[in-house]
């Protein structure tokens, strides 16, 4: 196959999980959307994690809530876990890599507040452990996830929103996670905002 070819079948891949991704997702972004809404009408605030291409993910979330998406608007809270290069590695070297999430989800997290938990697999110990203690501390969880779910699926509680991807290859999964913030966002700010 030359290189064109594997670069098209990239393109016609991330198209179709696009395409099943829409169908099985929709009403779940927008689910998410209005549970982020009322945490931040409530004076609450959002914290995002997720490791490697989802730690860039939570980051970018996080700045286009802090900045702006589209539309001028007030900035609007939440926080990446994943960007803090001195509590990542305090908490990594002192503690455990598994828990660098979850104790700044305990220092930083109230009752009414927000988890969007990123992994692919599902499987990640840090964002799995940030999601036991967003339920200790009384916030929901919106989770994005990939294949199976992994056991993040079995974790999860009925008032928390799982965005199950279904796909099995770890970049297509990425490339929806990134189109499901950015239609989050869409739908934050058309509801805050109105407009087209
Ligand atoms: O971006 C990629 C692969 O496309 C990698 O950096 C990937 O995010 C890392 O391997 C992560 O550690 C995978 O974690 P997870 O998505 O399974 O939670
Ligand atoms: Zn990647």
């Amino acid at each position: 196959m030359d290189l064109i070819a594997r670069v098209n079948g990239h393109f016609i891949e991330s198209i179709a999980t696009k395409q099943s991704a829409m169908e099985a997702l929709a009403p779940g972004v927008a689910l998410a959307a209005e549970v982020m809404v009322a945490c931040l009408m409530n004076e609450g605030k959002i914290l995002a994690c997720g490791n490697g291409g989802s730690a860039a993910d939570a980051q970018h979330f996080a700045a286009e809530m802090v900045g702006r998406f589209e539309k001028e608007r007030p900035g609007l809270a939440a926080i990446s876990l994943a960007t803090d290069t001195s509590a990542l590695t305090a908490i990594g070297n002192d503690y455990d890599f598994d828990l660098i999430f979850s104790k700044q989800v305990r220092a930083l997290g109230q009752q009414g507040d927000v988890l969007l938990a990123i992994s692919t697999s599902g499987n990640s110990a840090n964002v799995i452990e940030a999601i036991a203690a967003a339920h200790e501390r009384g916030m929901r969880v919106i989770a994005f996830t990939g294949k199976d779910g992994g056991k993040i699926g079995e974790i999860l509680s009925a008032d928390d929103v799982h965005l199950n991807v279904p796909a099995t290859r770890t970049a297509r999964i990425q490339e929806v996670h990134l189109l499901l913030i950015h239609a989050m966002c869409d739908a934050i700010d058309y509801m805050l905002l109105g407009g087209e």
